[in-house]
């Protein structure tokens, strides 16, 4: 769809009869309206209270994995992304009868519960004090065949419990099971498990997921990756460990060094094994799994959350024929996690540091945020803009990698701004939303990014910005099974209005000590401002929120000071100039000069009922245009979407205008545009 950017110059002279009053869009239900939301939320919240009536003990068991984030106003179901078959990772319940003191009661009985598997008492207290009371699916499916030995390829979702699903059933085999027997001890012993990631931080995830749960059983744990010092784990390896987790680069180091030795080893696990492949892990990767002489006693496990030729050539060398495969999503269509609500909204590069600060606000509920850019250099620079807001990626030293992330998990700062450094495997607690500056090139970076939110069975958010002139999100949203919610960005006005509210709660908070010292200085504004005390009080809740003008801002780019009108007309537009010569037509010239960009509606077969042009203010945006059906046609047109030496239309928002006739005949067409609005924040 064409968009029309417009000046804060469209004066009030416009001619009465030309305007319009704003209509209803029937693509209402995409804007955001931070006051809905709320609404929609105490509703879901006082229904839920009639269900806890029912049914207490079960509304509190939910309620504990069910995380501040409510997802879905009460139309949800239109928009949210599509769930295929949820693997619930809540407990599931068997439910007995049993008779008690002559009454019948229910008693519940998870079947994945650790008591159903055979994981040793100190092993399962060490889960429990980890809050983990049962195995989730990936788990329970597996835990069995690892432990009897068997070579296994695993595929679930992100967030799903991977990592347990080989650390448990490893452990019990060395520990209690097949392997005990075989496993070294004491001094200078050779590792028994080598487990392979494709970067630090994971290797540092893995390792500490050992160190509680290996070491509650007394087993050792190294991690080795480059980037740190040799000396450390040198020393670790030849005092001698149980378990090696390392990255593929520094392990064929140790290994070329004849530091480390593979030669007692019982276990192999290749983590995130596409994401090693895309890395260019292969040749290492092959050259550590090519070290074990005598494949039938070591027990190779996989796990990849894609599994492209590589992965399956790996497999099919280094693993015993007899291998099972485990897939809990294999051919789904829905790729990504489904306890993600994925939302798609048209941005600007330029107005992404304007537009963030609002999205976090807007859906973060308060919990952890990460952004993902494309460039080590955005990443960097959108962290400086963004308060409180801190970077990752490759080009920062390993040792300040280590602090930023402990910092962030630790709740020190609560906004990431990271590359597809931190996409794979990151499992933050209470991350709630996840932003992506631009879309990925691959639908794998999307899922695995949208996946450190939603984790072990909690909700989150992913927002993907993207510049329609620039990019399409079609090609995601088919590969991943991603239903997108089209959503326009926060309008500043309605993110003041949450932070109004958030400020008179903190208003409430202040002591009345300060009133004597300040009361003098209100009655005196009360009296000589002109203002009621509303107003004034307005004013002080704006300030204390932090704002001191709040400006418009445009539907289809984020930008402020730009407002998004809707241009019809009853026969079909093609061309931005065929719409500067509609509004020409009717408006004066100053007026289509503050155009800014267009973009074409989706719906070319508009109605033919249109009987003539109208222009009107939109709040919601109706579906675009994708890229690439108008791709050739707009691509090198004068004025295009965003571009300057358009013909230019000048306008201020509010209000539109209509006429009648004019345009007979063929399908309605639309024709959006932004303009400039007055405020300023
Ligand atoms: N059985 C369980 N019960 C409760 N929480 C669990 C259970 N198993 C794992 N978790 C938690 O779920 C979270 C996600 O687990 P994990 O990081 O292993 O997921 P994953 O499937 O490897 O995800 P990704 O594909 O993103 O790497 C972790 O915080 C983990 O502690």
């Amino acid at each position: 769809m064409p968009s029309i950017p417009m000046s804060d110059s469209l004066s009030p002279e416009t001619p009465k009869d030309m305007l319009k009053k704003e209509k209803k869009s029937k693509h209402e239900t995409l804007d955001f309206d931070s006051t809905a939301t709320k609404k929609s939320k105490k509703e879901k919240s006082s229904s839920s209270k009639k269900d806890k009536e029912k049914d207490k003990d079960k509304e509190e068991k939910k309620k504990k994995k069910r995380k501040a984030v409510d997802v879905g106003g009460d139309d949800k179901s239109d928009t949210s992304s599509e769930v295929v078959e949820p693997v619930d990772l809540k407990p599931k319940k068997a439910k007995l009868m049993e008779v008690n003191n002559g009454g019948g009661e229910e008693e519940e009985e998870d079947p994945n519960s650790l008591s159903n598997f055979r994981i040793s008492r100190p092993l399962q207290n060490a889960l429990i004090s980890k809050g983990i009371k049962a195995l989730f699916p990936i788990q329970a499916m597996t835990f069995n065949d690892v432990l009897d030995g068997g070579d296994l390829v695993g595929r679930a979702r992100t967030g799903q419990g991977k990592t347990l699903a080989f650390v448990l059933p490893i452990i019990e085999s060395l520990v209690n099971g097949r392997t005990k027997s075989l496993r070294k001890s004491g001094y200078g012993r050779l590792p028994s498990v080598l487990i392979l990631l494709p970067t630090r931080e994971l290797a540092t995830q893995v390792h500490a997921d050992f160190e509680v749960y290996g070491g509650a059983v007394g087993l050792t744990t190294c991690c080795v990756y480059g980037g740190s010092p040799f000396n450390a784990q040198i020393n670790s390896l030849k005092r001698g460990v149980d378990v090696v987790v390392g990255t593929p680069g520094r392990v064929k180091d140790l290994l070329e060094k004849g530091i480390l030795n593979l030669g007692s080893l019982l276990f192999r696990v290749l983590d995130e094994a596409d994401e090693m492949l895309r890395m260019g892990f292969v040749e290492d990767v092959e050259l550590i799994l090519g070290k074990v002489d005598d494949v039938t006693k070591v027990q190779t496990l996989l796990f990849s959350a894609t599994l492209p030729i590589w992965v399956k050539q790996i497999s099919a060398r280094f693993l015993k024929a007899s291998k099972k495969t485990v897939d809990l999503v294999s051919d789904q269509k829905m790729k990504a996690s489904t306890s993600v609500r994925h939302i798609v909204m048209p941005c600007s590069a330029s107005a992404r540091g304007d537009l963030i600060p609002d999205i976090i606000r807007c859906y973060s509920s308060g919990g952890r945020s990460i952004i993902f850019t494309e460039t080590k250099e955005c990443a960097s620079q959108l962290a400086t803009a963004l308060p409180g807001a801190r970077p990752l990626h490759g080009d920062i030293q390993q040792s300040q990698r280590e602090v930023t992330l402990k910092g962030f998990r630790s709740g020190k700062f609560m906004t990431l701004v990271a590359t597809n450094v931190a996409a794979r495997g990151l499992d933050i607690n209470d991350v709630q939303l996840i932003i992506q500056c631009e879309p990925p090139r691959d639908v794998e970076a999307y899922i695995h990014r949208s996946g450190r939110t939603g984790r072990a069975g909690n909700t989150g958010v992913a927002v993907m910005l993207y510049d329609p002139k620039r990019c399409s999100v079609n090609k995601i949203e088919r590969e991943s099974g991603v239903k997108f919610e089209h959503l326009s960005a926060p309008q500043p006005a309605d993110v003041a209005k949450a932070a109004g509210i958030e400020a008179a709660e903190s208003i409430m908070q202040i002591s009345d000590s300060v009133i004597p010292a300040f009361k003098n200085a209100a009655e005196e504004l009360l009296s000589t401002s002109g203002l009621s005390a509303a107003d004034i009080l307005a004013k002080a809740l704006a300030k204390a929120a932090g704002y001191s003008d709040i400006k418009e801002r445009s539907l289809l780019t984020g930008m402020e000071g730009h407002v998004t009108l809707l241009l019809q007309a009853g026969s079909k537009i093609y061309t931005p100039s065929f719409a500067f010569s509609l509004l020409r037509r009717f408006l004066p010239e100053e007026k289509t000069e503050s155009v800014k960009g267009f973009a074409i509606t989706a719906d070319q077969n508009g109605s033919e009922s249109a009987a003539g042009v109208s222009l009107e203010v939109v709040k919601t945006l109706p579906p675009l245009q994708e890229k690439e059906a108008s791709r050739g046609r707009f691509g090198n047109s004068r004025g295009g979407y965003g571009g300057g030496g358009g013909p230019r239309f000048g306008g201020r928002g509010g209000g539109g205008y209509s006429r009648g006739g004019g345009y007979g005949g063929g399908s309605n067409n639309r024709f959006s545009g932004f303009s400039r609005g007055r405020g300023r924040r």
